[in-house]
């Protein structure tokens, strides 16, 4: 790296650490200017390097830091009222209605995750050595990693807390680290209140942030994030709060973040066996020609996710409906659904998963089995 890029990047950490700290403590014109500093100097920074591999993510720490000066600006009042509420926010608690049979395959990830959850929330005295609390699911997008953990929550009627990396880490610096403290804070409220709180974090690897030459905050984030973990696993903790981290690349994770997700379960790209049930499950509701054949299609669509081929029953469906408006002004039914609007619908799109992929994943399960 060069010196120069060093030595502007030392700068804007400085006066970036420095708004964060005025900031927080209600120093506005003071945060107001140490912000905009640190904005001009990441600002440099993209100009005089654009192929920094860190460019992109300046671009987005100036994006912040204008915002946020632009709210200084407007409000004019310590900044700690509002940030309260939007603290509030951005964690969406929900009563998820997924149940695991509405989910196709995985039956193995159902399993593990039962008796990483369910059985230990139903019964904890049949685990007088602990059970995990961390929970990682991983596999390429669409198969159903959000679904699975949304079916826990509602199984053992818990509060789902649904949040994603990104969310946490896309404020100013210096917040996303107490977002982590008060994310956990709620868990353990509901927790005490008697019932189960599941927190799923979509895109845990976000929460790592970039290691090198970092502006400030990401690190701290990281750790806080492993300190509330540790705190889960704590032997004399009798709360049930567990933390499912789902990522599609899980190679991001490093091994201290990897230890406090004791149980891993890889969410794999659906098989033919499992694409036939996915085709069944989406067209249930729908009248098909007798040609249909929901076999061959299986056959035909090795690489979809499910996510996919939900999208390919949608696409077929919507053909249908296309035609009744375009011929009968939206009189009257769509015809039934022909294998060539299933073919057409496979056709127009590209399958998400490569082999390159999967085998990525083993590789990396085969490492980190747990
Ligand atoms: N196993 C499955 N059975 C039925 N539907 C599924 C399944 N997996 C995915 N889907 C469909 O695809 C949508 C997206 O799935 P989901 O959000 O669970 O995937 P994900 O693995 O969490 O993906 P991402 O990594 O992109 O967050 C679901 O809302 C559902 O409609």
């Amino acid at each position: 790296m060069s010196a120069g890029l060093h030595k502007l990047e030392a700068m804007a950490r400085g006066y970036a650490l420095a708004a964060v700290r005025a900031d927080r403590e209600g120093r506005i014109q003071e945060a107001i200017s140490n912000y905009k500093k640190a904005i001009d100097i990441l600002g440099k920074i993209v100009r005089l390097y654009p192929d920094n591999p860190l460019a992109h993510v300046y671009r987005g720490i100036i994006q912040q830091y204008r915002r946020r000066v632009e709210q200084l600006e407007k409000l004019g009042v310590p900044a700690s009222p509002a940030e309260a509420e939007q603290l509030e926010d951005w964690i969406v608690t929900e009563r998820p209605r997924v149940r695991f049979s509405d989910i196709a395959d995985l039956e193995h990830a159902k399993q593990a995750i039962k008796e990483a959850i369910i059985y230990p929330v139903r019964r904890p005295d049949l685990f007088p050595l602990g059970w995990p609390r961390g929970i990682l699911l991983f596999g390429p997008p669409g198969c159903g990693k959000t679904m699975l953990a949304a079916a826990v929550a509602n199984e053992v009627d818990g509060v789902f807390f649904n949040v994603d990396a990104a969310s946490i880490m896309s404020k100013w610096l210096g917040d996303a680290e107490k977002r982590v403290r008060m994310l956990f804070e709620k868990a353990r409220e509901a927790a005490r209140g008697g019932r189960p709180a599941i927190i799923f974090i979509d895109e845990i690897d976000a929460l790592l942030g970039v290691h090198e030459s970092e502006v400030g905050g990401e690190v701290r984030v990281r750790n806080q994030f492993l300190k509330e973990m540790d705190g889960l696993q704590d032997k004399s903790s009798k709360l049930h709060v567990y933390v499912i981290g789902a990522t599609n690349k899980p190679w991001k994770l490093d091994e201290p973040f990897i230890r406090r997700f004791q149980k891993r379960i890889y969410i794999p790209p659906p098989d033919r066996r499992a694409r036939l049930e996915l085709f069944k499950l989406y067209t249930r509701g729908l009248r098909l020609t007798p040609d249909v054949d929901l076999e061959k299609l299986a056959d035909m669509t090795e690489g979809y996710s499910a996510s996919d081929i939900k999208d390919i029953v949608m696409e077929a469906h919507l053909r249908t409906v296309r035609e009744l408006f375009e011929r009968q002004g939206g009189q009257g039914e769509p015809r039934p659904l022909t294998m060539e609007d299933f073919v057409e619908s496979i056709r127009s799109r590209r399958p998400s998963i490569t082999r390159e992929m999967i085998e990525a994943y083993e590789k990396w399960y085969e490492r980190f089995r747990g």
